[in-house]
């Protein structure tokens, strides 16, 4: 590469470069080296820059790429072509994977589950979908809903049609009839039509509108919504498979199984349930028999003991002489890790245990991190604070994070970038359902608890209106049989009048108060007190919400409990009866005249799902939606809003199970040719202008040919020192941008025949269509056809040269949307 030393500019000649230039991100400048260009000679201004002037076509090409990239939180790294091995080797894995998924499923079919046909036989849904939706209503594994259970007024979505709100069934010529209100008609249907065609909108018990209804006489502005739906869940699925294939590129040599393993775990003091032996096998699987670093998700309902599981790990780790990170989103939470960590390996004085966090002192932090440094702690748990950049490793080998949802994005950024390294080890208390599990394996390592440990008795749960009476009388029970209670309020504010009315009821009694906005030290203080039974109930905030685990408070008020959500309910509820003893969880609201429905049906369904294991049907949508967020990322719901809940799971099967049929061959760049007759000239002028002209030519085709990353880089680069190109040169670099395109959607040959441009290409069906729907412009969309090695395009009169290769620029930049939905090898 060319090394072009910045010139100072002519006075008053070019006035763009009077403007400082734009500094590169950060991001930009790790993945390029910063080219320098310079100017030749003082010559006229060719272009000005100002800020009035609209982005032209390559920068806008550009901006529209760059934001693809942002939007799906990957590297660019990620969007270059995979493997071709790694990557059939994974999707053969994944179908096994399903196979074997499905078959257990059918096994479970019996369960009361929210279950479907998860990739059955790669049958197309929309093609000869008749075929099997017949099956899929009638067979306990689908998302279809049974038009006979809904209720008047639910909102349904017809995979047709659209949103629309379900009206009654009724009788006509001794047959039924489901009708259906849309924005614009009434539709009436056949009631085994709709079973085979209506999904639910909303979770159950949530009563959200959706924006508009559909018209029954638009089925194009559906058709649309549908499409980003299929997309944005395709896309999904591709993203989390060129992630899986880049991990799978790390390396490291796998742990030696401890001898004192069998020790360790016989030590345990409880009899694992299944779940949490299949969880142990999965993690000795990862650490000690793989080359990759491990990536897992244990994934657990509330109280379920994924914490055994993470010390299981955490001992492989440390008994090889590597260090862990156990991270936490609270401190409350990184308290009791500790305890329990300290405990659990006290019969290991080589496994040091410690805690960092934000309220030790510097000297406390900085001590602790000399011996971090040098190796003299094993095991260090903590908050975020154990993200900073003060903290150097000994030899970090594990992280594991707790409630990885909870951090904020930098946090989960930091989190992200430990993953390319080391092992790392996720719980999450956020039930999945099984069969989205089972669909998933395969895409994510995940194990899944569903088991409670044996002697869990089901949280009774009391849903009423507030009166001092009922909480303290169902304080007193809990107190006369030893136990503790937990208070919660959804306010802080509210904590001092809670407090105030129970030392007046209750003068002889401990109490504490935990909020978030309390010193961590205070809390802690509270916590320990709480935690060892010197203090008898606890007056606090959701903060308790995640993980705390006091065997001995078995009694929690809610106080307000209107204003909380499902999910953190079912969590609250989560932190009682986790012992033998029975729990029981009181959900007091305010008044019931002025609790909104949705309050009323979330209050009700807490209490209606008290029996164990519950978190996997109560919650089996709400909390679905959720895991879909710890599975994959949490920018989904917005694509859930647009489809209704049911039928993004439907498509996220589908595509699941069919991700290879959304393959795409790039070819090689020098391979494509692109026979239109255009050899831009540039002027003498604009040659002069530059430094090493011939150089910087070479340089444009060489970034052409690397990838579109360089390609766009070089462009942007060649703007921020010379200022926007002359036409001339603009052609020059819109013919490396088609050729470029064209190498990445798998066109081999471009060439005009009269009114039509031809372009050849190893490109499927199913992909010209997929592409064909993503596509923006509906001039470049009906001008394209497909005959199955080649894409036609058809236009209304010659082009000349220059004009027919703007068109293919537009035409690819707008195809070029589906790349990030294309598995790529
Ligand atoms: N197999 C088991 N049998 C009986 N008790 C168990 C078993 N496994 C774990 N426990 C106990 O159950 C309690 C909850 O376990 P743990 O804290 O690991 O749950 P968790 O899955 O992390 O829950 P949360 O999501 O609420 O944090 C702990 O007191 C733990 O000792």
């Amino acid at each position: 590469m060319a090394t072009l030393i910045p010139r100072a500019p002519p006075p008053n000649t070019h006035r763009h470069f009077l403007h400082r230039p734009p500094t590169l991100s950060p991001q930009l400048r790790l993945r390029l080296p910063v080219r320098r260009l310079r100017l030749a000679s003082p010559v006229v201004a060719i272009a000005t820059v100002t800020a009035a002037v609209p982005p032209d076509d390559i920068s806008q090409l550009n901006n529209r790429l760059r934001a693809l990239v942002r939007r799906r939180g990957v590297s660019s790294a990620a969007t270059s072509p995979m493997d071709p091995a790694q990557a059939e080797a994974y999707l053969h894995m994944i179908r096994e994977q399903q196979r074997l998924g499905l078959r257990q499923l059918r096994r479970h079919a019996a369960e009361p589950e929210y279950e479907r046909d998860v990739g059955s036989n790669g049958e197309d849904e929309e093609e000869g979908g008749g075929r099997r939706k017949g099956m899929a209503a009638r067979s306990s594994l689908g998302h279809r809903v049974d038009p006979r259970e809904l209720e008047p007024g639910e909102y349904v979505v017809h995979k047709k049609v659209g949103v629309g709100k379900f009206v009654c069934i009724s009788g006509e010529d001794g047959e039924d009839y489901v009708f259906i209100q849309y924005a614009d008609a009434m539709a009436k249907l056949a009631v085994d039509q709709a079973a085979r065609m209506l999904y639910r909108y909303n979770l159950p018990h949530e009563k959200k509108r959706p924006r508009n209804l559909s018209k029954l006489n638009d089925p194009s502005t559906w058709e649309k919504r549908r499409l980003k739906g299929k997309l944005a869940v395709q896309k999904m699925v591709v993203n989390l498979m060129e992630l899986y294939l880049q991990r799978m590129r790390q390396r490291r040599p796998p742990y030696r199984k401890p001898e004192a393993m069998d020790q360790f775990a016989s030590e345990f003091p409880y009899e694992p349930t299944p779940d949490q032996n299949q969880a142990f096998i999965d993690i000795e699987n990862d650490l000690t028999e793989r080359e990759t670093p491990m990536d897992r998700l244990i994934c657990g309902d509330v109280g379920f003991g994924k914490t055994e599981v993470a010390m299981r790990a955490i001992f492989i780790v440390v008994s090889t002489g590597y260090q862990a990170m156990v991270l936490a989103p609270t401190v409350i939470l990184a308290n009791q890790h500790y305890d329990v960590m300290s405990e659990r390996f006290s019969n290991y004085p080589d496994i040091k245990v410690a805690i960092f966090s934000g309220a030790q002192s510097k000297d406390e932090k900085d001590e602790l991190i000399t011996k971090i440094t040098n190796g003299h702690l094993q095991i260090i748990v903590g908050t975020h604070a154990l993200l900073t950049e003060r903290m150097a490793y000994n030899n970090l080998g594990l992280l594991v994070v707790d409630e990885e949802q909870k951090f904020g994005v930098q946090q989960k950024e930091k989190i992200a970038s430990f993953k390319a390294s080391i092992d790392v080890l996720t719980l999450s208390a956020t039930p999945i359902p099984r069969t989205l599990y089972l669909a998933l394996t395969g895409f994510r390592d995940a194990s899944l608890m569903s088991t409670p440990p044996p002697e869990r008795v089901a949280v009774k749960t009391y849903v009423s209106a507030f009166s001092r009476e009922s909480a303290l009388s169902a304080i007193k029970l809990e107190l006369k049989r030893g136990g503790q209670v937990f208070y919660v309020v959804p306010r802080i504010k509210a904590i001092e009048d809670v407090l105030q009315f129970l030392k007046d009821s209750l003068p002889d009694v401990p109490m504490a108060i935990a909020h978030g906005k309390k010193v961590s030290k205070n809390i802690q203080l509270a916590m320990e007190k709480f935690s060892c039974g010197e203090i008898k109930i606890l007056i606090c905030t959701h903060i308790i919400e995640s993980g705390i685990d006091i065997p001995n408070a078995n009694t929690m008020i809610v106080q307000y409990a209107e204003l909380f959500g499902l999910a953190q309910l079912y969590q609250l509820r989560g932190r009682v009866g986790r012992s033998g003893r029975e729990g029981f969880t009181y959900l007091f609201y305010t008044d019931k005249s002025l609790l909104s429905r949705i309050a009323m049906d979330r209050l009700g369904a807490i209490e209606e799902h008290s029996d164990l294991g519950q978190g996997f049907h109560v919650a089996e949508k709400d909390m679905g939606i959720r895991g879909i967020g710890s599975m994959f990322g949490e920018q989904q719901s917005g694509d859930v809003a647009n489809v209704g809940i049911d039928l993004f799971f439907d498509m996220l099967f589908d595509s699941l199970s069919k991700v290879d049929q959304f393959r795409l061959k790039p070819i090689p760049y020098k391979d494509v040719q692109l026979d239109i007759n255009i050899s831009p000239h540039l002027s003498s002028e604009y040659i002069s202008y530059l430094e090493n002209p011939v150089e910087l030519l070479n340089e444009a085709a060489q970034a052409a040919e690397q990838d579109i990353w360089n390609l766009m880089q070089f462009t942007e680069d060649l703007r921020r020192q010379y200022g926007k190109e002359p036409r001339d040169m603009e052609l020059l670099l819109k013919k490396l941008y088609v050729r470029r395109m064209a190498a990445d959607l798998g066109i081999s040959r471009i060439y005009p025949s009269g009114k039509m441009i031809i372009m050849k290409t190893n490109m499927s069906r199913k992909v010209f269509r997929l592409m064909e729907e993503t596509m923006a412009s509906e001039t470049h969309r009906n001008s394209l056809s497909f005959t199955g090695k080649e894409i036609k395009a058809e236009l209304l009169v010659n082009l000349p040269d220059t004009l027919l290769l703007n068109w293919l620029f537009h035409c690819l930049a707008d195809c070029y949307a589906i790349m990030p939905a294309l598995v790529r090898y």
